[in-house]
């Protein structure tokens, strides 16, 4: 994160300075009531506490005032609840002294959705004249301490009237945050949410990818390393330390790549079978689209550490005892084995793709880093992510075919039925581009793109369906 120019600062503190000599009030002394009331204190503003016992209050830079509750909210026309919702009962016997004043609700929840309404409407219930804005929930007490927000600096404000959520933003931006206008106090329930979300777009990839890592890891044992054990008595263990992970990752990124790119075909065929756009999906096609990024990125991050494995093969002892008893072997029957061409077209021409497919790959990985994305314009970011998405997961699908190359469904390769575990990784990816390769054709391509710019082909059912009540209906 950069801090804000000094130019910025001084924009900022210009703009509020007609609000930099009102006085703030800010119910609660505790972690994050201090933490905020010292922090507008530092940028100038006035400041002044309300709490239960003035008298006890201690650790305050001078000039910051604790009052009780009544006489504070006296001083002040904003003043912040740094309160747990559980405990502004009290606040019902302040209504009078509250009248038309700015309440600004920074608490938030132990638990996703704990109450029906959110605390801000909550608040704005047990005191009707007040205008409540929603702020500052998202940062943390510690982060405004220690000076330095290392975590986002993005504060989401939501309420009802425009006057007080200025105001509110006013104060957000001179103390060094980015406020985000999220609408009317209706929206205070997902940013309440917000906090308590861990990172919800990456749950679905992380388990699905140990899933597979799994499934691939069990697959691999049994075939590299239990068959050889009973059928010949082999101890492959040393396997586990680069063999099987350098078929694993592989494996799984190529899957995850053909993951990231399915639900657009599933959508697809949706559209084209209901004939509209204007239905929605169903919420698992939804969420899985919504967490395509991240599908993306662990891929990529199983697709890197395939290339540092690939990269140490040369090294490994195995390999190079391999090779030599080879030599040895040519040595002791005399015989040279003969320069294939063909088998050295196939082996250049697969490490080729891998290294093309891996190039791409890392180019939507650099083109999804904010800082990027910001620059390129909605076509272009689409073209990236859609069009070369495809040709990598082409050259990845490629590379991994010409490397099966002639061994692929020879029965030889089989051990207790179990096909080498390429074969298994190449099923998903194959199956994504021959359906998109359907999709493409002009037959289905046509309709589609027409549905996609909002032609329906019922459109008196559809229209109906709009103004049903179906839930799944927009
Ligand atoms: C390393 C890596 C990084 C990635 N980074 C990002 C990233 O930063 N951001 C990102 O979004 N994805 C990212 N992805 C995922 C992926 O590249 C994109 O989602 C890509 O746009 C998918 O392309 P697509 O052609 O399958 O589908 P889409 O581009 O989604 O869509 C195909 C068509 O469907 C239509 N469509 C899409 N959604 C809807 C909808 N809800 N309703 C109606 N029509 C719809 C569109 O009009 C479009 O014409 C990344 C992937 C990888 C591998
Ligand atoms: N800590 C953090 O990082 C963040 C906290 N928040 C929200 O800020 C609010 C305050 O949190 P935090 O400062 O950590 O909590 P604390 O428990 O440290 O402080 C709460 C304060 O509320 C006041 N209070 C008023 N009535 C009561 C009562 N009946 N019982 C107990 N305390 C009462 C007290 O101040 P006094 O003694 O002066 O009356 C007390 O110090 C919460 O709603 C929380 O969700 C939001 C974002 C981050
Ligand atoms: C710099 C880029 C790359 C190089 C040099 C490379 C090289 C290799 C090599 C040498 C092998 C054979 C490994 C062995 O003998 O066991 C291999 C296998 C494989 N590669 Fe790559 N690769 C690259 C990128 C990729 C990418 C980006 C993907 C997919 C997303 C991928 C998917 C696979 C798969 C699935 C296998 C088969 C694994 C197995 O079951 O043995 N590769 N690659
Ligand atoms: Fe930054």
């Amino acid at each position: 994160m950069e801090k804000p120019s000094l130019k910025e600062t001084s924009f900022a503190m210009n703009m509020n300075s007609d609000h930099t000599r009102k006085t703030v009030c800010v119910f609660g002394t505790g972690d994050f009531g201090r933490s905020l009331g010292n922090k507008m204190f530092q940028c100038g503003y006035s400041v002044v506490f309300g709490s239960r016992n003035p008298e006890l209050s201690g650790l305050h830079p001078k000039g910051i005032e604790v009052l009780s509750y009544t006489e504070a909210a006296q001083r002040s026309d904003l003043i912040i609840i740094a309160i747990h919702r559980e405990h502004y009962n009290f606040l019902t016997e302040l209504a009078e002294e509250l009248q038309g004043k700015i309440l600004v609700d920074i608490s938030n929840n132990l638990k996703i959705n704990q109450y029906s309404e959110s605390n801000a409407e909550y608040l704005a219930e047990l005191v009707p004249g007040a205008k409540i804005v929603k702020a500052f929930n998202t940062i943390s007490a510690w982060a405004l301490q220690s000076g330095a927000l290392d975590a986002s600096r993005q504060a989401f404000v939501c309420g009802d009237d425009k006057e007080a959520k200025q105001r509110v933003m006013d104060i957000g931006r001179s103390i060094g945050l980015t406020p985000m206008d999220q609408g009317s106090l209706k929206a205070a329930k997902e940013i309440e949410n917000y906090p308590l979300q861990l990172f919800p777009m990456w749950k679905f990839p992380l388990y699905l990818s140990a899933a597979l890592c799994v499934f691939y890891f069990v697959y691999c044992m049994l075939r590299e390393v239990i068959y050889p054990y009973i059928q010949e008595e082999k101890d492959n263990t040393f396997f586990l330390a680069i063999s099987i992970p350098n078929r694993i990752f592989p494996g799984l990124a190529l899957n995850l790549l053909a993951l990231v790119y399915l639900p657009g075909i599933i959508a697809a065929i949706l559209q084209l079978y209901r004939g509209t756009k204007y239905s929605r999906f169903p919420n698992w096609l939804d969420h899985w689209m919504l967490c395509r990024k991240q599908l993306g990125l662990v891929a990529l991050a199983f697709a890197f550490l395939h290339v540092m494995y690939t990269l140490v093969i040369p090294i490994r002892h195995y390999v190079r005892w391999k090779w030599s008893s080879r030599i040895i072997n040519q040595i002791k029957n005399n015989k040279t084995d003969p320069f294939n061409t063909t088998t050295a077209w196939l082996s250049d021409s697969y490490v080729a793709l891998g290294i093309l497919g891996f190039f791409l790959f890392v180019l939507l990985g650099i083109t999804s880093l904010p800082s990027v994305s910001n620059t390129v314009n909605w076509r272009e970011f689409r073209f990236v992510q859609s069009k070369l998405g495809y040709l990598t997961l082409i050259l990845c699908t490629a590379h991994t075919l010409v490397f099966g190359g002639k061994r692929f469904l020879s029965p030889s390769i089989l051990r207790w039925y179990l096909p080498s575990i390429y074969v298994l990784s190449l099923i998903m990816p194959c199956t994504v581009l021959v359906l998109k390769f359907i999709l493409v054709m002009p037959c289905f391509d046509q309709p589609l793109t027409r549905i996609r710019q909002g032609w329906e082909r019922n459109s008196k059912v559809s229209k109906k369906a709009q103004l049903g009540n179906g839930k799944n209906e927009v």
